[in-house]
């Protein structure tokens, strides 16, 4: 399948600290890869080299086949961004959230299409109708993703998008991101949940110190075993396998 995501040879440095090492990786259409990996190892850097945020050092963030610095008005339209905490206007209700940002994307959909596109997520239309500010993270998360669905994005970038949600909304947004690679999205999600990561990615990587020193097929290990070689990894000194 064609790549939607790809890091060729990407590296970045901020000074003399090598954030990122000459990183190689695809995800294409219907693929949830996630990045485990521990604090300062170069997940989000990774994350903001794709969504044009940082220049690379050297190599290059690819999606579909556009360079996310030099060819961002290309990029940008074709990705969306979940992060830890899902800005919304706190005055605004969910639904006028989304009605917001999907026109702010050059998109324009009915109240119906709108509210669906909630109740899709799992967020009742009585909750669609509440302001923001009296919403828990999983809601707010709900509707960061309806956003990435309603402007139609081919890729999602996520960064710790589960981090502090309880077990039952982590397992519903879970549910959500599959549904999202069964309709064909690309996903790259970096995370700390090796367990989740473990039942929803497709592929996992582990990154350390700014390298990708594991990429393996989420089939291919359970849960228990993909922690021990997570825990081995940070154990020892080792160069990249990509
Ligand atoms: N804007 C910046 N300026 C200077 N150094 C930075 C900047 N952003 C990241 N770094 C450094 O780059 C390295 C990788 O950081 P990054 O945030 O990508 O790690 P991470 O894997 O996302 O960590 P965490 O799990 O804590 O979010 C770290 O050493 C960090 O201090």
């Amino acid at each position: 399948m064609p790549a939607i995501l790809e890091a060729r040879q990407l590296s970045k440095s901020f000074g003399s600290n090598r954030a990122l090492h000459s990183l190689d990786l695809t995800v294409g259409g219907g693929e949830i890869l996630c990045l485990l990996g521990a604090n300062g190892a170069g997940k989000t850097t990774t994350i903001n080299l794709f969504l044009g945020f940082l220049s690379p050092t050297d190599g290059a963030a690819l999606v579909s086949g556009h360079d996310a610095v030099r060819e961002r008005h290309l990029t940008a339209p074709k990705l969306a961004y979940i992060p830890e905490q899902v800005a919304l206007y706190p005055q605004l209700s969910g639904l006028e959230n989304l009605d917001h940002f999907t026109r702010l994307s050059g998109r324009r959909l009915d109240q119906t299409e709108l509210l669906a596109m909630l109740e899709r997520t799992g967020l009742s239309q009585a909750d669609a109708h509440r302001r923001a500010h009296a919403y828990s993270k999983g809601m707010r998360q709900k509707v960061g993703i309806a956003i990435a669905v309603a402007r139609n994005a081919e890729a999602l970038l996520l960064d710790e998008p589960m981090s502090g949600l309880d077990p039952a909304a982590a397992n519903d947004f879970c549910t959500l991101l599959s549904s999202l690679k069964d309709q064909g999205k690309a996903i790259l999600m970096a995370t700390h949940d090796i367990f989740r990561a473990r039942l929803v990615g497709t592929r996992i990587g582990i990154m350390k110190a700014g390298r990708l020193v594991e990429l393996l097929d989420a089939k291919q290990v359970d849960a228990a075993e993909l922690e021990t070689l997570y825990l081995a990894h940070m154990a020892k000194e080792e160069p990249a396998v990509s």
